[in-house]
């Protein structure tokens, strides 16, 4: 990390981001340095830092590096705070951005007010019903409405969006911090998930996430998308319909077409403060 370097705070309903600029040098931290930037005693205090990297497809390519040093594919509320920091600094309003992630390249609308982008919209891509990093069930199924291996009375979808997600429906949303941990190492998912509880409102959702890499957090976009996709699989939501979906942090809004090809986010995002860091000795 260099000596000095300018960063950028940001949330998206309590779920938040360092934002590093790196589409200069090109170079992007390590595992150490993204652990030490999100201890909230020692470093800078968030739940995962992105990396903007530079892109042929993009105008970034964003990195997500979460709270306990690993990659994730990519991140819902993050990219809302990414496209914030990229509208805010680019020249004029691009009324559009492309941004290049490990889910392909995301189409984000951010949405100005006086003091500038306030909401972003974001086509998220599609929704997987059987997460690239984990097979497809015994019986060659996806992981659909399924009975969760080992845990005699859970049932639940595996649902990628690009990350993996292991999506419960009406379950007590107290259960997350305790069965979050142990769900979030399931063999059946080599590469970890993020876990959503979820209970089915008349009108939507309310969803407590346990998240891969960073425990429970106060919003998960990624999760809020995975949840609505399940619920509309299991028809208890309409598809091609925006849907509230409740997080402790606040409300996104999802939309899941009925061939789940295209997911839509819409949130609000806000910027916490800009700084330099000098990194501690040794990095
Ligand atoms: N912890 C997640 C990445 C952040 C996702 C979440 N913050 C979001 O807004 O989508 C994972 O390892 O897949």
């Amino acid at each position: 990390m260099a000596e000095r370097e300018r960063i950028f705070k940001y949330h998206g309903l309590g779920n938040d981001f360092v934002v590093l600029d790196r589409r200069q040098t090109g170079v992007d931290i390590d595992a150490e340095t993204s652990r030490w930037m999100c201890d909230r005693r020692r470093g800078i205090g968030a739940d995962g830092v992105l990396s903007l990297l530079p892109s042929k497809a993009g105008v970034a390519r964003m990195v997500v590096h979460n709270a306990d040093g690993s990659i994730a594919e990519m991140c819902g509320n993050g990219l809302r705070c990414a496209v914030k920091y990229l509208a805010d600094h680019a020249d004029g309003r691009p009324e559009r951005l492309n941004v290049e992630t490990g889910a392909g390249v995301l189409s984000c609308v951010p949405g100005y007010k006086a003091d500038g982008v306030a909401e972003v919209d974001i086509s998220m891509g599609p929704a997987r019903l059987v997460a690239p990093n984990l097979p497809s069930g015994a019986t060659g199924q996806p992981f659909l409405d399924a009975p969760v291996p080992g845990h005699p009375g859970l049932r639940g979808f595996a649902v990628s969006m690009g990350n993996p997600h292991l999506v419960l429906l009406d379950r007590p949303l107290e259960e997350a911090e305790r069965l979050g941990p142990t769900l979030e190492v399931h063999p059946a998912f080599k590469d970890r998930t993020n876990v959503e509880f979820v209970r089915v409102d008349p009108d939507g959702l309310t969803v407590v996430v346990w998240e891969r890499g960073c425990g429970l957090t106060q919003a998960c976009g990624t999760g809020a998308c995975a949840s609505a996709t399940a619920a509309v699989l299991a028809q208890r939501l309409p598809a091609d319909a925006w849907l509230r979906v409740t997080l402790p942090g606040g409300d996104l809004q999802i939309r899941v077409p009925p061939d789940l090809s295209d997911i839509r986010l819409r949130g609000p995002v806000a910027f916490v403060f800009e700084g330099v860091v000098r990194a501690p000795p040794g990095r």
